[in-house]
């Protein structure tokens, strides 16, 4: 699903209305009334008393569509309006005076903070004040009135997005906004709900399909693609049946020390569950008899010197090299990688040590092959790339590195991020269970058997990171997010791709 700027969505938003012959009220009581339909849905007519914060803009409007909906049909509902302008917006007007029809308990009026309501801990809160149109920070009364909106600890929903967050930056740490628990937005989610610095506000997500112009929704180019099972299930590649183990490459997996053999064997195990159709490893002696025993289905080379890497002389014609789990940065390692790295000519997928690597050696990178996949987590991207002001500023920083040098960029996190082609993914799999030692190790190998079976690097990093997510969200589902480990993340890839097709 793409993601869309609030000005992209604007368009979108006249688009429709040109194209669908409507008029701009109509397109509000289309998805507002969607949005009324999910609360009954899930409300089925419970009493409880209802709050609703309307603006007096289109987010307002929204709201009060949303309130004459639930009035209609039985719901206790008690409207506020937070007039924070005396400039309503049109379909906010038409909207009040629909609302004054249909019950004689009218609006009240909020205007300073002698008009705050008591809202109790029982009560629902829709939050309908700003969406899309917010351009400055809340100040004054309404900053306070989102304060104690907050306070009350009652149940938010917001509409479109919290209130007070912006759709285009992130807002500074004094601001108030909206902490939903729920957040409903129309049409495509915004790149907001997803950076670390501002997901929090939003709670759980549901996008409504508000039926905006299809032609403009499939030609527009997105800030962003968000990646869920659809996006995934397009890039996977079925097996032939008349094929045999070489048609799915070799990948060759280069990392270890003594103490971290396990990380290697994590990757390689990841891989072969992947499909990759052969995996050797490279590691320090003292590894030989722990791969061996624990993964017969791998091949092992070792390094002459008993606990670390000094010299990888694989002799071997991988599909693809993964480097650096567990790998250490010693010196003797460090020259062992730059040797490998100007005597491979295919896309690598470098993680941990061998990041770190490159972030103390910069000369490295103008070794790195074309298309190779880095996968940092935040503090190592910092390594690589420098400090950032904000999560925008990341992004563009991110952007410009992979594009520079030509590279596949994932960026671990509670969404991880993927950069290639000058495009954005962001993954929509996974948990908090996953935030468990060695889950990088599997990542790794699972992209690095997806390369090996001939994905392109970017197609194998984004449903490499997809899968990644779905088997650990398998495994969550059995055993709970903090009894996940990273093994089983391996061991759930049967089921990630069963699922892959499974309705
Ligand atoms: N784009 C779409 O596809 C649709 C949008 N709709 C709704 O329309 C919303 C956008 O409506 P609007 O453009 O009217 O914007 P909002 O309702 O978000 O904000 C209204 C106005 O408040 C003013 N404002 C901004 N920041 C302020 C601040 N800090 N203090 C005081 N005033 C401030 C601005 O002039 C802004 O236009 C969406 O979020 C959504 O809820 C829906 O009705 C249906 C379809
Ligand atoms: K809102």
């Amino acid at each position: 699903m793409k993601i869309f700027s609030a000005a992209q969505l604007k368009k979108a938003d006249e688009l429709t209305i040109k194209n669908q012959n409507i008029s701009s009220t109509e397109l509000m009581e289309r998805a507002a009334s969607l949005v009324s339909a999910e609360i009954h849905k899930r409300l089925q007519n419970s009493d409880i008393a209802i709050k609703i914060f309307c603006g007096v803009g289109n987010n307002g409007g929204d709201g009060l569509v949303i309130a004459r909906h639930l009035i209609e049909k039985g719901y206790r509902v008690k409207v506020f309006v937070v007039n924070y302008s005396d400039n309503r917006s049109n379909d906010f007007l038409i909207n009040y005076d629909r609302l004054k029809e249909t019950t004689n308990d009218w609006p009240e009026y909020i205007k300073s903070e002698h008009d705050f309501p008591e809202i109790d801990q029982n009560d629902f809160v829709i939050d309908a004040i700003f969406g899309i149109g917010l351009n400055r920070p809340l100040e004054g009364w309404i900053a306070k009135l989102i304060d104690h909106i907050n306070n009350s600890k009652a149940f938010i929903l917001a509409i479109d997005m919290p209130s007070g967050l912006f759709s285009d930056r992130i807002p500074k740490k004094e601001d108030s906004l909206i902490l939903a628990n729920f957040t409903i937005s129309f049409q495509t989610p915004k790149l907001v709900f997803f950076l670390p610095q501002t997901m929090d506000y939003v709670g759980d997500l549901q996008i409504l399909d508000i039926g905006l112009d299809r032609e403009f929704l499939s030609s527009e180019k997105g800030k962003a693609e968000l990646i869920s099972k659809h996006e995934a299930r397009l890039l996977y590649k079925p097996r032939k049946s008349n094929s045999h183990k070489g048609n799915y490459g070799h990948a060759l997996v280069v990392g270890g020390s003594y103490g971290k053999i396990g990380s290697v064997l994590l990757s390689s195990k990841a891989a072969l569950r992947t499909g990759a159709g052969l995996v050797s490893t490279y590691i320090p002696k003292c590894g030989y008899s722990i791969l061996q025993t624990a993964l017969p289905e791998a091949m092992v080379i070792t390094d002459k010197n008993d606990e670390k890497l000094t010299n990888i002389d694989h002799k071997m014609d991988p599909s693809v090299i993964c480097f650096g789990m567990g790998a250490g940065k010693d010196p003797e390692t460090i020259e062992a990688f730059k040797k490998l790295l100007q005597n491979t000519h295919k896309p690598m997928l470098i993680d941990a040590d061998g990041l770190n690597m490159i972030a103390e050696n910069k000369e490295l990178l103008k070794f790195l092959p074309k298309k190779s996949v880095l996968t940092p987590h935040p503090k190592e991207l910092q390594r690589l790339i420098g400090d950032w002001k904000d999560d925008f500023d990341k992004i563009e920083k991110v952007q410009d590195f992979t594009q520079s040098h030509d590279l596949v960029l994932v960026l671990k996190g509670s969404h991880t991020f993927i950069f290639g082609d000058g495009h954005m993914y962001i993954n929509n799999s996974g948990n908090p269970g996953m935030a468990t030692a060695g889950s990088g190790d599997v990542l790794s190998g699972i992209i690095a058997g997806l390369i090996s079976q001939q994905y392109e690097p970017l197609a194998a990093a984004i449903l490499g990171v997809y899968l990644h997510g779905l088997s650990g969200d398998i495994v969550a589902e059995n055993r709970s997010y903090q009894a996940l480990i990273s093994g089983d993340i391996v061991e759930n890839m049967g089921a990630a791709f069963q699922s892959l097709f499974a309705d």
